[in-house]
């Protein structure tokens, strides 16, 4: 089965290096989505990702999203769509990656500088956006590349859509996505995104399922200005004290969602669910590894498993105004801004997810007697997605983890959110699978982001190998 592969394999070794400098030049781009001062190297992400893909002879377009809507001083980075091969008689895979990150500065922790990729001795490639996602993304230019090279032909033909506003949302893609349906990505098969993690560090998996994500802000504000705390403490209400009382008044140290309504909203757990979860190859050490601690809630892998796929969730995330330099300011800030998200699962809809926190922030707030003002508000949702993995994208897929790590993949879902996954099913009407590339271990989103060097190149050759096995794969498999 698929006789080219050792070829390509072997191409992809021979790559290596070239293919880690490819990342490092990648890393190098602050692609920040969230950050307004770094918008425009999030469009130079995009224009390395363009000339990239046109050196190798994809045909490439930079389509525009157009001005950020309420924030029309920001232009929103190009969805960078690509071709490379059109042969009628040849399955054709639509793959999705994105090319912002998130924020990182080396102040936060960060053992080197976060947008330098830094290699250690064992093989730790630290970087930001080094697993989410600009190794994945590149792993497909990377698999092209070692073709080339190789003298094999490309199994397929390759539709990539690539995009620069994940990590805040995926601003304009939705409609990007609909409108090109029947146009760009009209003669897509199906679907595949790597944009996920393993569960633990050895076992490598196919994802069906992911959650959703509502994300809010909530304001309060009463002074015209920031205060002097002896001159005024004890004489003013003050927002910081509203907005924290609010917010631990959402969720309980044990993770449960205060928010009535909410785990209401929840599908129930059936036994056949509940049987699917002892197999996974996933340990409550897997877990303490990546967390670095042992400060997990539940004492058992279902439970986490769980709470991690078929459960809501409610994080805080920080508070806009608040002081948090190091040293101590007294000041009492005069308005100040909570963050926090909900990841939803089967059956929540974002809409009433977002009137049963509206109705309870509001309600919370008003209990508390402030002359204050609040205001709560939606930034972004984005829907949960749960697909069957009985189709021939994930048979392909399956064979293909098999012939490069020598083993069966787990089937999982993710705890995270790839908003897009559900508008490409239900725009093309196509399976999507999701391949992950990266480990458990490399703290997407945190301090000190990882990808591995054997995770990159055997991924890249794990890409290419699906790309193969799709195109053996009989329809209906
Ligand atoms: C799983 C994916 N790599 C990812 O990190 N997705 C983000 C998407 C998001 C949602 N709101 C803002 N960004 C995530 O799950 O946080
Ligand atoms: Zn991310
Ligand atoms: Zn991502």
């Amino acid at each position: 089965m698929a006789p080219q592969l050792d070829a390509y394999f072997k191409q992809v070794d021979t790559l290596a290096e070239s293919f880690i400098e490819r990342l490092r030049k990648a890393v190098a781009i602050p692609s920040v989505s969230a950050e307004d001062e770094r918008r425009p190297e999030v469009i130079r992400m995009g224009k390395f990702l363009q000339a990239e893909l046109e050196a190798l002879g994809c045909s490439v377009e930079a389509r525009e999203l157009g001005k950020e809507p309420q924030r029309e001083h920001l232009d929103l980075p190009p969805v960078i769509v690509a071709r490379y091969g059109s042969d009628s008689k040849k399955r054709t895979i639509l793959v999705y990656g994105h090319y912002d990150v998130q924020p990182a500065n080396l102040e936060d922790g960060w053992a080197t500088q976060p947008f330098e990729l830094t290699v250690d001795d064992k093989g730790r490639m630290f970087g930001r956006g080094s697993t989410d996602d600009k190794g994945p993304v590149l792993g497909w230019l990377n698999a092209i590349e070692a073709h080339q090279k190789a003298g094999v032909d490309f199994p397929v033909n390759l539709l990539m859509c690539f995009e620069g506003m994940e990590e805040y949302g995926s601003e304009g893609l939705d409609d990007f996505i609909a409108a090109e349906a029947d146009k760009y990505f009209k003669d897509a098969d199906a679907v595949c995104i790597s944009d996920n993690y393993w569960l633990g560090t050895e076992k490598p998996c196919l994802t069906y399922g992911l959650r959703g994500c509502n994300y809010y802000s909530v304001e309060v504000s009463g002074p015209g200005q920031d205060l002097h705390s002896g001159v005024f403490g004890g004489t003013v209400q003050e927002p910081m004290t509203d907005l924290v009382r609010v917010m631990a008044q959402l969720v309980d140290t044990d993770g449960k969602i205060l928010v009535p309504g909410i785990n209401e909203m929840v599908a129930p757990l059936t036994d056949d669910e509940k049987a699917l979860y002892g197999d996974i190859a996933f340990t409550m050490d897997n877990l303490y590894e990546s967390l670095g601690s042992k400060t997990g809630i539940f004492p058992d892998k279902e439970k986490t498993l769980m709470a991690r796929w078929r459960y809501p969730s409610l994080s805080l995330h920080g508070i806009e105004g608040a002081f948090s330099a190091p040293g101590g300011k007294t000041v009492i800030p005069a308005k100040v801004t909570g963050k926090f998200s909900i990841r939803t699962v089967p059956n929540m809809e974002p809409a009433k997810v977002n009137e049963a926190v509206f109705k309870y922030v509001n309600d919370v707030f008003k209990k508390l007697g402030s002359k204050n003002s609040l205001k709560v508000w939606n930034n972004h949702d984005g829907r949960w997605w749960v697909a069957s993995p009985n189709h021939w994208n994930f048979t392909a897929a399956g064979k293909a983890v098999e012939r490069v790590w020598g083993v069966k993949p787990d089937l999982t879902r993710e705890g995270g959110s790839i908003p897009v996954t559900l508008t490409f099913e239900e725009s093309l009407k196509k399976n999507v699978l999701l391949l992950p590339m990266g480990s458990s271990t490399d703290a997407a989103h945190s301090i000190n982001e990882k990808l591995d060097r054997r995770n990159y190149i055997e991924g890249t050759k794990l890409l290419g190998a699906y790309l193969h096995y799709v195109a053996e794969e009989p329809t209906g498999a």
